[in-house]
């Protein structure tokens, strides 16, 4: 089991790269502690792979270090890392068993069969394969083979850690939930390093204690879901997180007021102050729609806006408005009023985040 730094690391697939936008991974460091589960969360093409493969050894970066332990091991192949993985699709043997595709990994490293044997049962058994294990791996529903495949990544206990890139993608939904809630199992009976690739919100979130979010081969933001709902460090945090992510209004500063396009945006003097502050023209003041204050009737300090349409979730509602000229999302709860034609909101100052050159900024609350 390992601790897996990443230093200084970035990777480019062209020979001859010009700009930072023509590295998959731009230059990095990250630390995945010894025991954790984590997820590394992006849409697709942000370099999730990329990162994976570079760890397990399937590829070479262009430059930087990886460190298991504190120990380089940029020069040594996948099998000598004593990593294992797991696949999108199945990597199972067809004409072999169940139980002997179980066992593979065990006893090519010279397990004992008595140990190979125990392991097989307890993976088989968590994973719901028992009766499957004398069955041949052909023969299997495409969900199965998944099973095994994954059966074979978590069987052996002396992995430095084990790295799953987006596992559950040919798995029935059902069958998905169920299986990330084994996985989680799993990871707290044998607290081995676990790292989840996913472009899927919920899926990271149930799976893993920290989420590393990247976006265009950066991690932007590494931290618990929670935070990275309350508190997202870049933009991209705050829009890929939550449903829907978060608002966005660009700002400026203009006689001692805080302006999001021609409207005037009541807010404290301490964000009025970050605002006029800011080194760059790139200002953005977010607020997550679950935090915007809608009021049916009008209210001190209260903005109004035109109500276009709602969409009613069933728990809670989505409300369209438009402040001004500016489109906004708000959640509206079960047991409160939803307003038609106009509303009057409100933007808790605590609940308000700067954005400058797409960087979360700090500011002082009066
Ligand atoms: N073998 C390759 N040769 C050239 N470019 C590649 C190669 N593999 C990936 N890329 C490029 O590197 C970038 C990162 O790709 P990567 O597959 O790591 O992203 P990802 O986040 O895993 O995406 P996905 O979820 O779609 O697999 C993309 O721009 C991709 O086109």
């Amino acid at each position: 089991m390992a601790e897996i730094t990443l230093k200084s690391l970035a990777h480019t697939y062209l020979a001859d790269p010009q700009s930072p936008q023509d590295y998959a991974i731009r230059e990095m460091d990250h630390v995945w502690h010894q025991g954790g589960a984590y997820a590394l969360l992006g849409p697709s093409g942000c370099g999730k792979s990329t990162l994976l493969n570079i760890i397990s050894g399937l590829l070479e970066p262009t430059s930087g270090e990886v460190l298991f332990d504190g120990e380089v091991v940029n020069s040594l192949p996948p099998e000598a890392r004593n990593i294992a993985q797991v696949f999108q699709f199945p990597v199972i043997y067809d004409t072999m068993t169940v139980y002997d595709n179980l066992a593979f990994p065990l006893r090519n490293v010279k397990t004992p069969e008595a140990r190979v044997h125990q392991r097989v049962m307890e993976i088989a058994e968590v994973l719901e394969l028992t009766a499957q294990l004398k069955r041949k791996a052909k023969n299997l529903t495409a969900d199965e083979k998944q099973k095994v495949s994954m059966g074979r990544g978590l069987v052996r206990e002396d992995v430095s850690a084990i790295l799953f890139d987006e596992p559950l993608t040919v798995i029935d939904p059902q069958l998905k939930w169920k299986l990330r809630r084994k996985l989680k199992e799993i990871h707290q009976r044998f607290a081995i390093t676990m790292v989840y690739v996913t472009h899927d919100q919920l899926e990271a979130s149930t799976f893993a204690d920290k989420i590393a979010v990247m976006y265009e081969g950066q991690v932007v933001q590494f931290g618990t879901p929670r935070e990275l709902f309350e508190m997202p460090n870049h933009t991209f945090v705050g829009y890929f997180i939550g449903s829907p992510g978060m608002n966005f209004l660009g700002v400026k500063s203009r006689d001692g007021r805080v302006m999001a396009d021609d409207t005037e945006l009541a807010v404290g003097q301490g964000i009025h102050d970050a605002v006029a502050g800011a080194r760059s023209a790139n200002i953005k003041l977010g607020i997550r729609p679950e935090f915007i204050e809608v009021h049916a009737e009008p209210i001190e300090g209260g903005m109004q806006a035109r109500v276009d349409h709602a969409q009613d979730l069933g728990t809670h509602s989505i409300v369209y408005l438009t402040l001004g000229k500016l489109p906004l999302k708000a959640r509206i709860e079960e047991d409160q009023e939803t307003p038609t034609g106009t509303a009057w909101l409100r933007f808790p100052d605590e609940h308000i985040g700067l954005y400058v050159d797409e960087f979360r900024v700090e500011i002082e609350h009066d």
